[in-house]
């Protein structure tokens, strides 16, 4: 079994003067990923490198998936490593690490070194060389083909020596949290914990907001969004989830306008409330499942008049996707099972026979001034007493 992995990172390593924080920043994500696996585990960086190494019995399987999560790798190759770089001894170690890895060695391959420490005295090409010579001499059942082999052994000598041939895809991306943190509103619904991870896969950290109407809506329907957080947090580390108690606003709402804009208008209330959250918590956007013309509320227009609300920028990460494509990612990243769970929304509760599919802005505007003489006391009442949650 391996004792050790060495990370490759995508595209964070072209990242000029600034380098160092996108390796921490994935320093730091690996060792979140690595938290709940059953081990110990020593992370470091080192010349262009992070390396896992194990300090304990681990599971190997677990690991490999909880690596495959954190955004920024792009392979996890396990590895050996060799600490007397001595050349007797590494042909002698590599060797083994041949026969210990391929019993059967009817194959062909090819020798690729990278020579990190410069002091070493064998340079990387004759290293190449005289290592596959030595892994001849020793298998003669293998042989070289250096265009096509079967099986690549990568040398790297730095103060210490590591070999690897297996290379495990990573996930891609940036670490998330070196793109600044955007607050995602979160429904119970299958697209918006798709947005939250995609988001959070360009290196944005996530917090959520939870509009959620009690008695009209449960507290299992709660906790639903809770356990989808829990799923999203996988991949993008923990998210401060904020509940708010929307029951008043919208009760306010249905009473004093057009039930044909009640959609609508709720809309732009859950995005100012999400907007005064995200700026108290230095978030510079806010992210929606939303999709063009995926449902009646998702149309340019009503989605114009949600954005008329918003001072911030608002990032719609699915909003080309049809529904199928959403649906690919959710199973994938494992919230579709539980977004389909048939629990009440806020939104679908007190919703119009026929709301309107194109608002017009200014329509909207003076239904909502209906609203005026208590409104800003309901949602100051929301925001003070929000509930927030720390989900990891
Ligand atoms: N109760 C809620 N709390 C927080 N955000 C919400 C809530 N309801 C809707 N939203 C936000 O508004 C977006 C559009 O919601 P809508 O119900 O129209 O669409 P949807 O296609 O069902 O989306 P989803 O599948 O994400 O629920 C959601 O993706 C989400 O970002």
């Amino acid at each position: 079994m391996f004792k050790a992995f060495l990370i490759k990172y995508a595209e964070i390593g072209i990242k000029g003067k600034n380098r160092y924080l996108f390796e921490n920043a994935l320093r730091d994500q690996i060792k979140y990923a690595l938290k709940d696996i059953d081990g110990e585990f020593y992370v470091s960086k080192e010349q262009g490198r992070i390396y896992i190494e194990a300090l304990s019995e681990y599971d190997y399987e677990e690991t490999v998936e909880a690596l495959q999560r954190v955004f920024g790798i792009a392979a996890i190759c396990p590895v050996v490593i060799i600490e007397d770089t001595a050349w007797d001894n590494l042909v002698k170690e590599v060797g083994n690490f041949v026969e210990n890895q391929y019993p059967d060695r009817n194959f062909t391959f090819k020798v690729e070194a990278k020579r990190g420490d410069k002091q070493y005295p064998i340079k990387s090409p004759d290293i190449c060389i005289d290592m596959g010579a030595a892994l001849l001499d020793r298998f003669p059942e293998m042989k070289v083909d250096v265009r096509e082999p079967k099986v690549r052994i990568n040398v790297e000598v730095r103060h210490k020596a590591y070999v690897y041939s297996m290379i495990i895809p990573g996930p891609g991306g940036m670490p998330v949290g070196t793109n600044g943190k955007a607050m995602l509103l979160l429904s119970g619904g299958i697209d918006s914990p798709v947005a939250g991870y995609m988001i959070s896969k360009r290196g944005v950290k996530i917090d959520a907001v939870y509009f959620h109407a009690p008695p009209y809506t449960s507290e299992r329907a709660k906790q639903k969004v809770v356990d989808l957080a829990k799923l999203v947090s996988r991949y993008s580390g923990p998210i401060n989830l904020h509940v708010v108690n929307f029951t008043d606003i919208q009760l306010y709402i249905y009473e004093k306008c057009p039930h044909d804009e009640l959609t609508i208008i709720m809309r732009r209330y859950m995005m100012r409330i999400a907007q005064t959250i995200a700026t108290n918590t230095n978030c510079l956007g806010l992210i929606t499942g939303e999709s063009i013309g995926q449902v009646a509320s998702q149309t340019m227009q009503s989605l114009a008049a949600t954005d008329a609300v918003c001072e911030i920028p608002v990032y719609r990460p699915v909003i080309g996707f049809d529904k199928q494509d959403i649906v690919d990612i959710a199973e994938k990243i494992n919230t579709y099972e539980t977004s389909i769970l048939p629990f009440e929304d806020c939104c679908t509760i007190f919703v119009a026979k026929h709301p309107v599919t194109k608002p017009n802005i200014g329509i909207i505007q003076r239904s909502e001034r209906n609203l005026e003489e208590k409104i800003d006391e309901l949602v100051k009442t929301a925001l003070d007493t929000i509930e927030t949650i720390e989900v990891k």
